[in-house]
């Protein structure tokens, strides 16, 4: 299955090849004068002349790394090393030439044996050191700049259809009742039609037959910007889910990190609120489980909140949040509603959850009117949906996607 590539805009783009361009350049310039001007016996009388011979080499090198960085050759260290040292190489070659050319030197055979020879003799020092560069601070500054913006320039979602034997999911806080899966499937597309309706494209993960879960694919991945954290399922019978949904985030071309055992973590316990990340510890995400998701977005730069859940399947069947980081929850099934920076209780458990559409719309179920109301006071567009047959099998409106932001 082909999935859409996340996109990057032009200005994204010009402005982190032209950043990554410089700095990898420069430094190859400074590196390679600082050797020569310590090696020569660190005479400051040398210093301005070495810098000259070098010079036109830099320029050049940094168009050409700018040109490889517009090309996303820095989006990993292993295509920006070579591709640093070949840019470096041929600026270097080119560069040197117009330097001779410049002082009045005939190109003869006598020139380009010394451009050969000078690629294995000064301007070595200045290809190693700007493939290092490209391998590392262009990297560096590829991603910030346009690595983690491409996730959120288009607004993609992942669902997946619901498997044949969907009444067989898993339940354990509510009875089981039985689900009727014709209806399951209008309900399921009604879901998909209204984050379509509102500007998500809309991307299905092979339907997993057999997986009676697999629909609340939400369990199986959580995307921090342009990475992909693969869950480990806490229930035994939802552990075949995730290898399909990885490919679709690979396909995406988002960087995958993957939670081991014997940690668990199910995408439903992770609410994203800004940089805070609260993560419940529930039935099915462990301790093991929250540390690996800690070790692994630290760096990204969240914080990781661990919460308390005894009372429901997840943390977002009783808590999720409004466009503006407001917290809302069904206080019944919060263990301690003080984790949260600013809480706001509802007053219908199936009104826990929202999927924020957009800065002013909601997605939520129909089944929570007197919620649905207070959020229209609170000035959002509320866009309700019947998923009953999920809500059944501990399903709620978040669960039915993974919204890639
Ligand atoms: C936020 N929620 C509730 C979720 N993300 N997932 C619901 C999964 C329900 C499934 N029957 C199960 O028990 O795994």
């Amino acid at each position: 299955m082909a999935y859409p590539t996340l996109t990057l805009s032009p200005a994204r783009r010009v402005g982190g090849a032209l950043a990554a361009g410089a700095v990898v350049a420069v430094i190859a310039h400074a590196v390679t004068v600082f050797v020569f001007f310590v090696s020569s016996g660190a005479d400051p009388a040398n210093f301005a002349t070495l810098s000259e011979f070098f010079q036109m080499g830099s320029l050049l090198g940094f168009v050409l790394l700018a040109l490889a960085a517009a090309l996303e050759a820095f989006r990993w260290w292993y295509v920006a090393l070579p591709a640093g040292a070949l840019a470096a190489v041929l600026a270097a070659y080119f560069g040197t030439m117009l330097s001779l050319v410049g002082q009045g030197n005939t190109l003869d055979q006598a020139a380009f044996a010394y451009l050969a020879n000078s690629l294995v003799g000064p301007n070595l020092v200045f290809t190693v050191a700007a493939a290092v560069a490209s391998a590392t601070a262009g990297v560096a500054i590829w991603r910030r700049i346009a690595g983690s913006s491409a996730a959120s320039e288009r607004r993609i979602a992942l669902v997946r259809l619901p498997a044949s034997n969907l009444a067989e999911g898993e339940i354990t806080h509510i009875e089981r009742l039985p689900v009727n899966a014709e209806l399951a499937d209008q309900q399921w597309e009604q879901y998909v039609a209204a984050l379509d309706a509102h500007g998500w494209e809309v991307v299905e993960v092979p339907v997993a037959e057999g997986h009676a879960d697999s629909v609340f694919i939400e369990d199986t991945v959580v995307i921090f910007g342009t990475t992909a954290v693969i869950g480990s399922p806490g229930a035994a019978s939802r552990i075949g889910e995730t290898d399909a949904v990885e490919s679709a985030v690979r396909g995406l071309r988002l960087k995958v990190s993957r939670i081991q055992q014997p940690g668990t973590l199910d995408g439903g316990d992770v609410l994203k609120v800004g940089r805070t990340v609260y993560v419940g510890s529930s039935g099915r995400t462990n301790a093991e489980g929250i540390r690996q998701l800690r070790g692994i977005v630290s760096p990204l730069g969240y914080t990781v909140v661990a919460v308390p859940m005894t009372k429901a399947l997840h943390l977002k069947t009783a808590v999720t949040a409004l466009p503006d980081g407001t917290v809302i929850g069904f206080e019944p099934f919060i263990d301690d509603t003080g984790l949260f920076e600013r809480f706001l209780a509802v007053p219908e458990a199936e009104g826990a959850a929202v999927v924020v559409l957009d800065e002013g719309t909601v997605l939520m179920s129909a089944a929570a009117p007197k919620t649905a109301e207070l959020l229209t006071r609170l000035g959002y567009d509320v866009v309700t949906v019947s998923i009953g047959e999920f809500e059944k099998l501990e399903g709620c409106v978040t669960c039915l996607s993974v919204r890639v932001r």
